[in-house]
C-alpha cells in the first residue's frame, strides 16, 4: 500500500502507539456503529448474569472502523484476560493447537484478518468452537492417531475486512457478526472531538466538522489528519482553526472528498481510460497497478458509498457526480473504448 495520509490501514509503530492512546475503553466510549453497540451490549450482558462465557463474535468491515478496538472492548466489558494473535500467525494447525490449549478458562482470543488463517487451522478451529476440543494428530501414515485434548471454553473474536472469504462452516459458528459501517460526518467529530480533549488540542467545532468531511468515514484518517492539523498550527499559525486546517490538508493532498491518491487512480481510469464504465475488478486493477483485494475491500466501498461509482452487472460505472467532482464531462461519443471493456469478476 502507498503511504498516503488517508490510506485507512495503520501506519508503522508510531501509529500503533497513539492510537492505543485513542482507543476508547469501553462500549459506551465507543461512538457510533449504535446497531452492533447494542447487539453487543445485550450479548456481554446475558452471558455476564449466566457467568458464561459469551459466544463467538466475527468483527467484519473495512480498514481502521474500529474491529481490533471493539474485541479489546469486548475482553474489557466482560472482565476476561485478552489473547492477541492474527490470521498470517497461524500457518500450521500447531500454531493454532498452541494458542487454544493455552488458553485460561474464560479468554478471550482475538484472531484478527481471521480470513488469512492456513486452512488446516480453520479446521481445528471449527471443533474448537464448537466443542472447546481439539485432535492432535500424532505420527504419520497409517501409524498415525489423533489425541483429543479437553479446551478451557472462551470467547473468540475474529475480525475480517473480507468477510466474503471466509468459509461457510467458520462464519456459521460465530454466534453473532457485526458488519461495521462508515461512519457519518457528525460522528466522525464525536471521535475528532474527544481525540482533541486527549491530545489537549484547542480546536474549534468548525474545524472539526471541515477535518471530519475529508475523512472517508474512517475514525482511524480522522485521527491521523487531526494530528497533521496540530503540527501545522504548533509550526505554522499558532491555533488550530480552519485556516490551518484547509492548509495542512492540502498540503498533504487530501481533497474535499478525502480521496486519496489511490481513490483519484481508480476514478481518473474509470473515468477517462474506460469513458466512465464498465469496467471488470481485475482490469481496474492491472490499470492502476493495485491488487484486485485492495480496490475491492478498501476503494470501492468508499467509493461507493460517496457515490462516485455504482456496481452493476457488467462492472464498475462512475456517477454523474463523478465526472463533476473531476470537473469532466462524459465523452460525447461513448463506446470508443469497447475494445478494453472486460466484464471479469463482477
Ligand atoms: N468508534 C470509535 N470511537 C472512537 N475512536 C475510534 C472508534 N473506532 C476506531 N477508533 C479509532 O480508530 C483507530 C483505529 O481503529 P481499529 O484499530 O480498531 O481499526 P480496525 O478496524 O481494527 O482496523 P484494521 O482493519 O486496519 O485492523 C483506533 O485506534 C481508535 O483510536
Ligand atoms: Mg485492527
Amino acid at each position: 500500500m502507498s503511504d498516503d495520509l488517508t490510506t485507512p490501514q495503520s501506519q508503522g509503530e508510531a501509529e500503533l502507539a497513539f492510537e492505543g492512546a485513542l482507543r476508547p475503553k469501553s462500549l459506551g466510549e465507543f461512538v457510533g456503529q449504535s446497531k452492533v453497540r447494542g447487539q453487543l451490549q445485550l450479548l456481554l450482558t446475558a452471558a455476564r448474569m449466566q457467568d458464561r462465557t459469551a459466544d463467538h463474535i466475527l468483527l467484519a468491515g473495512p480498514p481502521g472502523l474500529g474491529k481490533t478496538t471493539l474485541a479489546m472492548i469486548v475482553a474489557a466489558e466482560s472482565e476476561r484476560p485478552l489473547r492477541m494473535s492474527s490470521g498470517p500467525a497461524i500457518q500450521h494447525a500447531g500454531d493454532l493447537a498452541a494458542v487454544l490449549s493455552s488458553l485460561v478458562p474464560g479468554e478471550v482470543l482475538f484472531i484478527d484478518e481471521i480470513h488469512r488463517m492456513a486452512r488446516s487451522a480453520e479446521e481445528m478451529l471449527y471443533l474448537a468452537m464448537e466443542d472447546f476440543r481439539i485432535d492432535i494428530m500424532v505420527g504419520k501414515g497409517a501409524g498415525a492417531t489423533s489425541i483429543p485434548l479437553d479446551l478451557a471454553p472462551f470467547t473468540l473474536v475474529g475480525a475480517t475486512t473480507r468477510s466474503g472469504l471466509l468459509p461457510n462452516p467458520l462464519r456459521d459458528r460465530f454466534g453473532f457478526t457485526a458488519h461495521l459501517e462508515f461512519y457519518s460526518d457528525g460522528e466522525l467529530e464525536q471521535v475528532l472531538d474527544r481525540a482533541a480533549v486527549l491530545l489537549e488540542l484547542d480546536i474549534d467545532r468548525e474545524s472539526l466538522a471541515e477535518i471530519a468531511g475529508r475523512s472517508r468515514g474512517t475514525p482511524r484518517i480522522a485521527n491521523r489528519l487531526l494530528r497533521r492539523v496540530r503540527d501545522y498550527a504548533l509550526v505554522h499559525t499558532g491555533r488550530a482553526d480552519l485556516g490551518a486546517v484547509r492548509a495542512a490538508l492540502e498540503l498533504y493532498d487530501v481533497d474535499a472528498l478525502g480521496l486519496d491518491r489511490l481513490d483519484r487512480a481508480v476514478m481518473q481510469t474509470i473515468l477517462t481510460r474506460f469513458d466512465g464504465g464498465p469496467v471488470g475488478l481485475s482490469t481496474l486493477a492491472v490499470s492502476v497497478g493495485e491488487e484486485a483485494e485492495t480496490i475491492e475491500s478498501v476503494v470501492e466501498p468508499f467509493l461507493v458509498r460517496i457515490g462516485l461509482i455504482s456496481r452493476t452487472p457488467r462492472g464498475r460505472v462512475a456517477t454523474p457526480d463523478a465526472w463533476r467532482h473531476f470537473g469532466m464531462a462524459p465523452s460525447s461519443a461513448p463506446g470508443t473504448t469497447q475494445q478494453a471493456l472486460f466484464t471479469d469478476r463482477l
